[in-house]
């Protein structure tokens, strides 16, 4: 059966983006140097991560610290958290970006907020359990 595994976006400060992961409790699973292609990997998760859940590879290409267009066309990540408005907070506290406050989503119900990580990545988080 296939399975999703992740997404790989490229950052300009791994620690940084690692940092900024730690706030939405999620940690360094594993890395992967890569010397020959000059270049980093950094797979970030959830620590009960159970076979099939998603990871997001951070990708650091040596010495590209300028900066990637994130676009118009990537929308966001997707985090389920008990407490939107709290897991906000957090990000907030820890010195990351909220774009948009907790709430219910536009012509919805569910309670969402979006956050963003150094890069420009959007995260959404959704209230789920
Ligand atoms: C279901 C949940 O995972 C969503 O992402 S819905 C969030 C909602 N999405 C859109 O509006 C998509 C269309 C939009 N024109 C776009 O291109 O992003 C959203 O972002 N709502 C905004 C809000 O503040 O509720
Ligand atoms: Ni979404």
């Amino acid at each position: 059966m296939p399975r999703y595994l992740h997404t790989m976006v490229r950052v300009r400060d791994l620690d940084a983006s690692i940092r900024f992961y730690n706030l939405l409790g999620m940690r360094e699973l594993r890395r992967r140097e890569v010397p020959d292609g000059k270049y980093t990997l950094v797979f970030v998760g959830y620590d009960d991560n159970q076979a099939g859940e998603a990871e997001i590879e951070l990708t650091y290409n040596w010495g590209q610290d300028d900066g990637y267009e994130v676009g118009t066309g990537f929308g966001h990540f997707a985090v389920a958290v008990p407490d939107v408005a709290a897991a906000a907070d957090a990000v907030r506290s820890g010195g990351g970006k909220v774009t948009r406050e907790a709430g219910p989503v536009k012509f919805g119900t569910t309670v969402i907020a979006f956050v963003e990580d150094p890069d420009g990545y959007k995260i959404e988080l959704i209230q789920r359990g």
